[in-house]
């Protein structure tokens, strides 16, 4: 049985490689900012505005022990999952997690590529957000760092490409097997 979940900060690529990374590996893929909003029929922004991130945790609380108990899947987290409750420390007893970790320049460059709606960084100026990601980035890696699996995501070269990264996270599991 696999269990391969993905964490790491908003922005790193947790949404777009798990999605990839299950269609190489023949696993089912699941996001659990989605998986969210179709339970609860909204979206994340909506459930932060009608009930602050307090409540927006405690439902992600809830709806990640739905969706870290299916089998054979990819599980791609929110960035601030594994820093609520316990549970980084279920999903190590869940699966196979893996860090996906990058700077804050390799993040605010996905972040700006990016189109998905994230509450925490709305309405904020680049400066705002270049300090935002330091201090949160900060106080998250700990939790990020217990881990079971690293991946640096940042570019070798130029070419920052998400199929490296999802061959990279690929090799690591094949080798766990
Ligand atoms: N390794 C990568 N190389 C290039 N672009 C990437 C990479 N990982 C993610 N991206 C881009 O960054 C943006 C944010 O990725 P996303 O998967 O939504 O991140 P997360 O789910 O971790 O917040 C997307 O536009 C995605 O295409
Ligand atoms: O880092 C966070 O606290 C959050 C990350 C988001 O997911 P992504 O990391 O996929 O953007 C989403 O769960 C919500 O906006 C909160
Ligand atoms: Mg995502």
């Amino acid at each position: 049985m696999k269990r391969i979940i993905l964490i790491g900060y908003m922005g790193a690529g947790k949404t777009t490689v798990g999605k990839a990374l299950a269609k190489k590996l023949g696993l089912m893929f699941y996001d659990l900012d989605w998986y969210i909003e179709s339970r609860m029929r909204k979206t994340v922004k909506q459930l932060f505005d009608e009930r602050g991130e307090e409540g927006f945790r405690k439902i992600e609380h809830n709806m990640l022990h739905e969706v870290a108990e299916f089998e054979d899947v990819v599980l791609a987290c929110g960035g601030g999952t594994p820093c609520f409750f316990d549970n980084m420390d279920y999903l190590n007893r869940q699966g196979e997690t893996v860090f996906l970790k990058g700077d804050p320049d390799t993040i605010i460059k996905h972040l700006r590529m990016s189109r998905g709606v994230r509450p925490l960084l709305l309405g904020k100026s680049d400066e705002e957000l270049l300090a935002y990601i330091n201090e949160s980035l900060a106080l998250r890696t700990p939790f990020y760092e217990k881990a079971k699996h690293t991946i640096d995501i940042m570019p070798m070269d130029s070419f920052d490409k998400i199929a490296d990264t999802v061959d990279e996270v690929a090799e690591l599991i094949e080798q766990q097997q």
